[in-house]
Protein backbone atom coordinates (compact mmCIF):
# COMPACT_ATOMS: atom_id res chain seq x y z
CA UNK A 1 0.00 0.00 0.00
CA UNK A 2 1.39 3.48 -0.68
CA UNK A 3 2.11 5.28 2.38
CA UNK A 4 0.75 9.27 2.15
CA UNK A 5 2.11 12.04 4.18
CA UNK A 6 1.08 15.45 5.21
CA UNK A 7 3.95 17.69 3.90
CA UNK A 8 4.02 20.53 6.03
CA UNK A 9 6.09 23.68 4.78
CA UNK A 10 6.98 26.44 6.53
CA UNK A 11 8.75 29.70 4.88
CA UNK A 12 10.27 32.52 7.33
CA UNK A 13 13.12 34.35 8.37
CA UNK A 14 15.89 32.36 8.51
CA UNK A 15 16.42 33.62 12.69
CA UNK A 16 13.14 31.56 13.04
CA UNK A 17 14.05 28.36 11.93
CA UNK A 18 15.20 27.49 15.61
CA UNK A 19 11.24 27.94 16.80
CA UNK A 20 9.49 26.77 13.67
CA UNK A 21 11.77 23.26 13.54
CA UNK A 22 11.26 22.55 17.07
CA UNK A 23 7.14 23.43 16.96
CA UNK A 24 7.42 21.17 13.57
CA UNK A 25 9.81 18.38 15.72
CA UNK A 26 6.88 18.34 19.00
CA UNK A 27 3.97 18.20 16.27
CA UNK A 28 5.22 15.11 15.38
CA UNK A 29 7.00 15.97 11.84
CA UNK A 30 9.47 13.68 10.53
CA UNK A 31 12.16 14.02 7.83
CA UNK A 32 12.74 17.99 8.79
CA UNK A 33 14.65 19.58 6.65
CA UNK A 34 15.29 23.20 5.70
CA UNK A 35 16.21 25.04 2.63
CA UNK A 36 17.44 28.25 1.56
CA UNK A 37 15.07 30.53 -0.85
CA UNK A 38 16.20 33.87 -1.78
CA UNK A 39 16.80 35.64 1.67
CA UNK A 40 14.16 33.47 3.77
CA UNK A 41 14.24 29.70 4.35
CA UNK A 42 11.68 26.96 3.84
CA UNK A 43 11.38 24.35 6.54
CA UNK A 44 9.21 21.14 5.55
CA UNK A 45 8.57 18.25 7.90
CA UNK A 46 5.99 15.36 7.09
CA UNK A 47 3.56 13.42 9.19
CA UNK A 48 1.74 10.36 8.25
CA UNK A 49 -2.08 10.78 6.75
CA UNK A 50 -3.68 8.75 9.31
CA UNK A 51 -1.57 10.43 12.18
CA UNK A 52 -3.41 13.98 11.75
CA UNK A 53 -6.32 15.74 10.85
CA UNK A 54 -6.74 19.03 8.76
CA UNK A 55 -7.83 20.80 12.30
CA UNK A 56 -4.39 19.94 13.72
CA UNK A 57 -2.28 21.12 10.52
CA UNK A 58 -5.13 24.37 11.31
CA UNK A 59 -3.37 24.42 15.41
CA UNK A 60 -0.23 24.09 14.15
CA UNK A 61 -0.70 27.00 11.99
CA UNK A 62 -1.23 29.19 15.06
CA UNK A 63 1.36 27.78 17.10
CA UNK A 64 3.98 28.33 14.72
CA UNK A 65 2.64 31.85 13.85
CA UNK A 66 2.28 32.91 17.58
CA UNK A 67 6.02 31.49 18.40
CA UNK A 68 7.84 33.11 15.33
CA UNK A 69 5.99 36.55 16.27
CA UNK A 70 6.42 36.45 20.07
CA UNK A 71 10.33 36.40 19.31
CA UNK A 72 10.71 39.66 16.84
CA UNK A 73 10.12 38.08 13.70
CA UNK A 74 7.98 38.14 10.50
CA UNK A 75 5.23 35.66 10.36
CA UNK A 76 5.70 32.77 8.25
CA UNK A 77 3.72 31.17 5.55
CA UNK A 78 2.28 27.65 6.32
CA UNK A 79 1.08 25.75 3.27
CA UNK A 80 0.16 22.08 3.54
CA UNK A 81 -0.34 19.07 0.82
CA UNK A 82 -0.49 15.22 0.79
CA UNK A 83 1.93 13.51 -1.47
CA UNK A 84 2.96 10.08 -1.73
CA UNK A 85 6.07 8.97 0.21
CA UNK A 86 7.98 7.31 -2.90
CA UNK A 87 7.65 11.11 -4.76
CA UNK A 88 9.21 13.15 -1.47
CA UNK A 89 11.78 10.77 -0.02
CA UNK A 90 13.55 10.58 -3.38
CA UNK A 91 12.91 13.82 -4.63
CA UNK A 92 15.51 15.94 -3.07
CA UNK A 93 18.08 13.42 -4.18
CA UNK A 94 18.81 14.91 -7.55
CA UNK A 95 20.50 18.00 -6.14
CA UNK A 96 22.62 16.10 -3.50
CA UNK A 97 26.03 15.15 -4.76
CA UNK A 98 29.62 14.20 -3.21
CA UNK A 99 30.62 17.00 -0.77
CA UNK A 100 33.77 16.78 0.80
CA UNK A 101 34.09 18.10 4.41
CA UNK A 102 36.66 19.20 6.88
CA UNK A 103 40.25 17.93 5.49
CA UNK A 104 39.72 13.82 5.94
CA UNK A 105 36.11 13.13 4.79
CA UNK A 106 34.15 13.13 1.70
CA UNK A 107 30.35 12.80 2.34
CA UNK A 108 28.81 10.94 -0.96
CA UNK A 109 25.10 9.84 -1.82
CA UNK A 110 24.98 6.13 -1.83
CA UNK A 111 23.85 5.90 -5.57
CA UNK A 112 27.03 8.00 -6.84
CA UNK A 113 30.41 6.86 -7.23
CA UNK A 114 33.01 9.42 -7.17
CA UNK A 115 36.75 9.45 -7.94
CA UNK A 116 38.92 7.71 -4.93
CA UNK A 117 40.74 10.27 -2.91
CA UNK A 118 43.49 8.64 -0.78
CA UNK A 119 43.24 11.90 1.54
CA UNK A 120 39.52 11.09 2.87
CA UNK A 121 37.43 8.71 3.92
CA UNK A 122 34.38 8.13 1.49
CA UNK A 123 31.32 8.08 4.03
CA UNK A 124 28.79 6.77 1.98
CA UNK A 125 24.65 7.61 2.97
CA UNK A 126 21.40 6.97 2.20
CA UNK A 127 19.35 8.98 4.78
CA UNK A 128 15.77 8.75 3.17
CA UNK A 129 14.47 10.76 5.48
CA UNK A 130 16.24 10.92 8.30
CA UNK A 131 18.43 14.36 8.85
CA UNK A 132 21.88 14.34 7.92
CA UNK A 133 23.05 14.31 4.64
CA UNK A 134 26.18 16.55 5.33
CA UNK A 135 25.05 19.92 3.87
CA UNK A 136 23.59 21.39 6.77
CA UNK A 137 25.77 23.84 8.71
CA UNK A 138 25.54 22.09 11.89
CA UNK A 139 26.17 18.66 10.72
CA UNK A 140 29.40 19.96 9.33
CA UNK A 141 30.53 21.31 12.54
CA UNK A 142 30.23 18.38 14.37
CA UNK A 143 32.07 16.27 11.55
CA UNK A 144 35.12 18.73 11.68
CA UNK A 145 35.10 18.64 15.15
CA UNK A 146 35.12 14.85 15.49
CA UNK A 147 37.75 15.50 13.13
CA UNK A 148 39.85 17.05 15.55
CA UNK A 149 38.68 14.98 18.84
CA UNK A 150 39.70 11.64 16.76
CA UNK A 151 43.36 13.14 15.26
CA UNK A 152 46.18 10.88 15.13
CA UNK A 153 48.34 12.97 13.41
CA UNK A 154 50.82 13.35 16.39
CA UNK A 155 50.05 10.36 18.76
CA UNK A 156 47.97 7.16 18.53
CA UNK A 157 44.53 7.15 19.50
CA UNK A 158 43.54 5.40 22.47
CA UNK A 159 40.48 2.81 22.45
CA UNK A 160 37.53 5.73 21.90
CA UNK A 161 33.98 4.85 22.76
CA UNK A 162 31.54 8.06 21.39
CA UNK A 163 27.58 8.43 22.06
CA UNK A 164 25.67 10.27 19.33
CA UNK A 165 22.57 11.64 20.51
CA UNK A 166 19.91 12.21 17.88
CA UNK A 167 22.04 10.28 15.43
CA UNK A 168 19.68 11.61 12.29
CA UNK A 169 21.03 9.51 9.33
CA UNK A 170 23.95 8.03 11.38
CA UNK A 171 25.87 10.06 10.01
CA UNK A 172 27.89 11.14 12.63
CA UNK A 173 28.62 7.70 14.21
CA UNK A 174 29.84 6.56 10.65
CA UNK A 175 32.35 9.64 10.54
CA UNK A 176 33.54 8.86 13.98
CA UNK A 177 33.98 4.78 13.25
CA UNK A 178 35.98 5.91 9.89
CA UNK A 179 37.78 8.43 11.59
CA UNK A 180 39.29 5.85 14.38
CA UNK A 181 36.75 5.59 17.09
CA UNK A 182 36.58 2.13 18.46
CA UNK A 183 32.24 2.21 18.91
CA UNK A 184 30.03 4.47 18.80
CA UNK A 185 26.19 4.28 20.08
CA UNK A 186 23.78 6.12 18.16
CA UNK A 187 20.36 6.23 19.55
CA UNK A 188 17.39 8.63 17.90
CA UNK A 189 13.76 9.18 19.40
CA UNK A 190 12.77 8.22 15.57
CA UNK A 191 12.85 5.06 14.36
CA UNK A 192 13.49 6.38 10.70
CA UNK A 193 16.75 7.25 12.26
CA UNK A 194 17.23 4.49 13.31
CA UNK A 195 16.46 2.35 10.15
CA UNK A 196 19.02 5.14 8.36
CA UNK A 197 22.07 4.75 10.40
CA UNK A 198 21.67 1.08 9.85
CA UNK A 199 21.61 1.23 6.77
CA UNK A 200 24.42 3.49 6.98
CA UNK A 201 26.35 0.91 8.86
CA UNK A 202 25.84 -1.46 6.09
CA UNK A 203 26.92 0.80 3.28
CA UNK A 204 30.45 1.65 4.84
CA UNK A 205 31.04 -1.86 5.87
CA UNK A 206 30.62 -1.41 10.03
CA UNK A 207 29.14 -4.04 12.24
CA UNK A 208 26.46 -4.06 14.63
CA UNK A 209 29.37 -4.31 17.32
CA UNK A 210 31.13 -0.97 16.18
CA UNK A 211 28.07 0.66 15.49
CA UNK A 212 25.12 0.02 18.34
CA UNK A 213 21.78 1.54 16.96
CA UNK A 214 18.85 2.22 19.65
CA UNK A 215 15.67 3.83 19.45
CA UNK A 216 15.08 6.33 22.16
CA UNK A 217 17.23 8.66 23.76
CA UNK A 218 20.89 8.87 26.34
CA UNK A 219 19.31 5.81 28.01
CA UNK A 220 19.83 3.45 25.45
CA UNK A 221 23.84 4.51 26.15
CA UNK A 222 24.24 1.76 29.05
CA UNK A 223 27.99 2.62 29.21
CA UNK A 224 30.41 6.11 30.27
CA UNK A 225 32.00 7.40 27.31
CA UNK A 226 35.22 9.12 26.01
CA UNK A 227 33.29 11.70 23.73
CA UNK A 228 29.60 12.55 23.14
CA UNK A 229 28.46 14.46 20.13
CA UNK A 230 25.18 15.97 20.01
CA UNK A 231 23.47 17.90 17.42
CA UNK A 232 19.91 18.78 17.90
CA UNK A 233 18.46 22.05 19.30
CA UNK A 234 19.48 24.49 21.98
CA UNK A 235 16.42 23.79 24.22
CA UNK A 236 16.84 19.67 23.71
CA UNK A 237 20.91 20.45 24.46
CA UNK A 238 19.86 22.27 27.62
CA UNK A 239 17.04 19.54 28.54
CA UNK A 240 19.82 16.86 28.27
CA UNK A 241 22.70 17.71 29.35
CA UNK A 242 21.63 17.63 33.04
CA UNK A 243 20.66 14.35 32.85
CA UNK A 244 23.89 12.51 31.46
CA UNK A 245 25.40 11.78 34.42
CA UNK A 246 25.31 7.68 33.79
CA UNK A 247 27.17 8.81 30.81
CA UNK A 248 30.06 10.87 31.86
CA UNK A 249 33.97 10.48 32.24
CA UNK A 250 35.99 12.48 33.48
CA UNK A 251 38.10 14.93 30.72
CA UNK A 252 35.75 12.87 27.81
CA UNK A 253 35.00 15.32 25.52
CA UNK A 254 31.50 16.90 23.65
CA UNK A 255 30.48 18.55 20.84
CA UNK A 256 27.29 20.10 21.16
CA UNK A 257 25.48 21.68 17.57
CA UNK A 258 22.23 22.89 16.55
CA UNK A 259 23.11 25.68 18.49
CA UNK A 260 22.15 29.79 16.80
CA UNK A 261 24.82 32.27 17.92
CA UNK A 262 22.74 34.25 19.86
CA UNK A 263 21.93 31.14 22.42
CA UNK A 264 25.73 30.01 22.37
CA UNK A 265 26.16 31.76 26.21
CA UNK A 266 23.16 30.25 27.51
CA UNK A 267 23.93 26.65 26.47
CA UNK A 268 27.34 27.53 28.02
CA UNK A 269 25.96 28.30 31.07
CA UNK A 270 24.22 24.78 30.98
CA UNK A 271 27.14 23.01 30.00
CA UNK A 272 29.78 25.00 32.92
CA UNK A 273 27.43 24.10 35.52
CA UNK A 274 27.15 20.65 35.38
CA UNK A 275 31.10 20.30 35.07
CA UNK A 276 32.28 20.78 31.55
CA UNK A 277 34.72 23.34 30.75
CA UNK A 278 34.16 24.88 27.17
CA UNK A 279 37.09 24.70 24.85
CA UNK A 280 36.59 26.78 21.48
CA UNK A 281 33.31 28.26 19.62
CA UNK A 282 33.20 27.27 16.15
CA UNK A 283 30.74 29.16 13.50
CA UNK A 284 29.03 28.64 10.29
CA UNK A 285 26.17 30.99 9.08
CA UNK A 286 24.54 31.25 11.85
CA UNK A 287 24.90 28.12 13.37
CA UNK A 288 27.74 27.50 16.03
CA UNK A 289 28.92 24.54 17.76
CA UNK A 290 30.62 23.95 21.18
CA UNK A 291 33.49 22.03 21.90
CA UNK A 292 33.56 21.18 25.84
CA UNK A 293 35.10 18.76 27.94
CA UNK A 294 34.23 17.37 30.98
CA UNK A 295 36.18 18.26 34.04
CA UNK A 296 33.72 18.27 37.04
CA UNK A 297 36.33 19.49 39.72
CA UNK A 298 38.13 22.39 37.82
CA UNK A 299 35.92 25.46 39.11
CA UNK A 300 35.87 23.54 42.75
C1 LIG B 1 19.39 17.97 13.66
S1 LIG B 1 19.16 16.23 13.62
C2 LIG B 1 20.86 15.67 13.67
C3 LIG B 1 21.13 14.46 12.82
C4 LIG B 1 22.61 14.11 12.67
N1 LIG B 1 23.19 13.75 13.95
C5 LIG B 1 23.38 15.26 12.07
O1 LIG B 1 24.23 15.83 12.75
O2 LIG B 1 23.15 15.59 10.90
C6 LIG B 1 18.58 15.95 15.27
C7 LIG B 1 18.08 14.52 15.53
O3 LIG B 1 17.85 14.42 16.91
C8 LIG B 1 16.70 13.62 17.13
N2 LIG B 1 16.21 13.97 18.47
C9 LIG B 1 15.43 15.02 18.86
N3 LIG B 1 15.26 15.02 20.20
C10 LIG B 1 15.96 13.96 20.68
C11 LIG B 1 16.20 13.43 22.00
N4 LIG B 1 15.69 13.99 23.09
N5 LIG B 1 16.99 12.33 22.12
C12 LIG B 1 17.51 11.72 21.03
N6 LIG B 1 17.30 12.17 19.76
C13 LIG B 1 16.56 13.28 19.59
C14 LIG B 1 15.79 13.95 15.97
O4 LIG B 1 14.88 12.89 15.72
C15 LIG B 1 16.80 14.14 14.83
O5 LIG B 1 17.00 12.95 14.10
Amino acid sequence: MIQRWWEISVTCQAAAEEVVYWRLQCFGCEGVATQQQQGRILIQGYVPQQQITLLDIAALGVWIEQDVVAQGYLPPKLQWQLVNEQDWAHSWQAYWHPLPVGDRLLICPAWEDPAIDEQRFLLKLDPGMAFGTGTHATTQLCLEALEMQLDDTFAPLPPTVIADIGCGSGILSIAALLLGATKVYAVDVSDLAVIATQRGAALNHISPEQLVVAQGSWEQVPEPVDGIVCNILASVIMELVPQWTPLLKPKMWGIFSGILLEQADQVAAVLEQQGWSLGSVWRRQEWCCLNARFEPNAYR
